[in-house]
């Protein structure tokens, strides 16, 4: 889609301007407070989520950076108002927005997971540093202690029992569920499941849900339900939890291709520990934030979780 106004725009303008973005579908919506505005509330956030133009699965919230060397500090806020440490998708989003803006290629972020160095060659070709993962079960976080996360035991009830024995646990700045199948990803009824995972009390800080099919090892198939957004598109996280717990259980190469409804990601364990995503951003539309939060101060129904698919 074309860009109809330059970043810079976004960066300097009073009222406050939003970008709608996506990375492989997955819906994102940036919004710079670094010269001022904000902080959004909860129910803000979930004004915006509820616009039909502004429909997005997470938020991308950039305030005044607070750590020298980092080009800003980022909220990020799922559909529901809840805050996620981590978003790989949109981490994309903002550098390739900052590179159309700046010219610049390289960008480093703080989050509350900490720093991301990302590296930005093209609309396609955008690598982001997401840090180390961690397996230890009270770092994804879990409820209760297990010595061996590549395989937990998760009491669910009696749905679609072949995949839901010993799912792999790991925190990659969000917590994630990784169940294996060798059925395609998309037989399973994953709106029905997804939440009851994800608010299952072994998972103190809720969990987002992946369904992932080792089909060799260098390609992986996905699809996720992610804590406090439903059924999306894309969840650059979950290829990276999936990828480094295929990796743990020796199912696959240090280097994978993981396919998700909306596209396809790179994803690198690297020797020193570090996990490598890599893929597209896209610019959609940009518009008046302060237009959307007033449209929006009436009563709105609840969201109902969604997969755009085309
Ligand atoms: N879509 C995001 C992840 C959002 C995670 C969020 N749902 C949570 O952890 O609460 C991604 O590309 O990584």
């Amino acid at each position: 889609m074309t860009v109809l106004h330059p970043y810079s725009r976004v960066m300097t303008s009073a009222p406050t301007r939003y970008v709608k973005m996506n990375g492989l579908g997955n819906e994102i919506v940036v919004v710079d407070f670094r010269r001022g505005g904000g902080p959004l509330k909860p129910q803000d956030v979930r004004a915006v989520a509820e616009n039909p133009a502004t429909g997005f699965d997470q938020m991308m919230v950039l305030h005044k950076a607070r750590t020298p060397g980092t080009d800003a500090f980022v909220l990020i806020f799922n559909t529901d108002g809840s805050e996620s440490a981590a978003c790989g998708n949109g981490t994309r989003c903002i550098a390739w927005l900052e590179h159309l803006g700046t010219g610049r290629s390289e960008f480093r972020y703080e989050t509350r997971a900490g720093l991301l160095d990302v590296g930005v060659k093209n609309s396609d070709d955008i690598t982001v540093d997401m840090g180390q993962p961690r397996f230890g079960w009270a770092d994804v976080p879990l409820s209760e202690p297990f010595h061996d996360t590549r395989a937990i035991e998760l009491q669910i009830g009696p749905i679609e029992a072949p995949i839901l024995h010993s799912p792999s646990v790991v925190n990659v700045g969000n917590p994630h569920v990784v169940f294996w199948t060798d059925k395609p990803v998309d037989s399973y009824d994953l709106a029905r499941f997804g939440p009851m995972i994800e608010n299952h009390p072994l998972f103190p800080e809720r969990v987002n849900v992946t369904l992932a099919d080792v089909q060799s090892r260098d390609t992986i198939r996905i699809r996720t339900w992610e804590r406090g957004a439903g059924l999306t598109r894309a969840c650059g996280t979950a290829a990276c939890a999936t990828a480094v717990s295929a990796m743990r259980k020796r199912l696959a190469d240090r280097k994978v291709t993981v396919t998700l409804p909306g596209g396809p990601l790179v994803i690198e364990w690297t020797a020193d520990d570090r996990i490598l995503m890599t893929g597209p951003a896209e610019i959609e539309h940009e518009g008046d934030l302060d237009a959307i939060l007033s449209a929006n101060r009436a009563p709105a129904p609840p969201l109902v979780p969604h997969e755009r698919l085309p």
